[in-house]
């Protein structure tokens, strides 16, 4: 445990090197046989919380300037925003903070069809992993919503809201957040990047990897059973 402890700091201090050691080290490794607990976000990854964050963005602030998607950098929407224009970080909030944002999310293509047949596969358990924002007055509400709509009611078991994922355990976390941290320094999971136009661009560092789109599901399971 010790040893863990300190090597948990060597990672908060910037060491990129042991960084990218440690989280190796660290990376949940799934011994055969056992089930295989697998945490899909979902804004970037079951929702297109770009794509609607664009729309909206533009049907409230037609005299804005805005960015495209294939321009987009960075996770945060708001900080790329605020950098192009420093109102634009508070009306970018401004939108997901809206009535309707979250629920009216179209799906990321193949996604439904995705997490409706993982359920299903033999000895793998699915959670959905999601942030709420702190402003609660509709999120974490229309995430439910969001989720009953498109996967149905039996999904809504399947929910975990946390501003804090390295808490949860697993052994898989599909996500579009190039870097995930939280109080635990060492996370059971592995962090799959989910691909997403603010992250194309993100080099990894091996071994960390990604999947390109829903397509490519079925071999990052099975990879994680070998
Ligand atoms: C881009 C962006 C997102 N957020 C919020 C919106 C969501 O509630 C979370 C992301 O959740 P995930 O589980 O990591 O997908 O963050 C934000 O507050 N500001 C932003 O710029
Ligand atoms: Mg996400």
């Amino acid at each position: 445990m010790i040893f863990l402890a300190r090597l948990a700091n060597l990672r908060r201090s910037g060491n990129k090197v042991l960084g990218a050691v440690i989280k190796s080290v660290c990376a949940g490794h799934h011994s055969a046989g056992a089930r295989l607990r697998v945490l899909v976000d979902m804004d970037g990854v079951l929702a297109d919380f770009e794509g609607g964050f664009l729309k909206k963005f533009r049907d409230t602030y037609p005299e804005d300037p805005y960015i495209e998607l294939q321009d987009r950098r960075g996770f945060w929407v708001s900080t790329q925003y605020g950098e192009l224009q420093p109102d634009l970080c508070e009306k970018a909030k401004s939108i997901w903070e809206s009535k309707n944002f979250f629920i009216e999310l179209e799906p990321i293509p193949g996604a439904v069809e995705a997490v409706k047949e993982m359920v299903n596969v033999k000895d793998t358990d699915v959670f959905i992993c999601t942030s709420p924002i702190k402003k609660y007055k509709y999120c974490p509400y229309e995430k439910y919503a969001w989720v009953e709509k498109h996967l149905g009611k039996d999904f809504l078991e399947l929910m975990v809201l946390t501003r804090d994922k390295t808490l949860v355990s697993g052994n898989l976390l599909i996500d579009d957040k190039p870097d995930i941290s939280g109080v635990e320094p060492c996370p059971k999971w592995e962090h799959v990047l989910f691909s997403a136009c603010h992250n194309m661009h993100v080099q990894l560092r091996p071994p960390k990897r990604r999947l390109h789109s829903w397509d490519d599901w079925k071999p990052l399971l099975d990879s994680k059973r070998q």
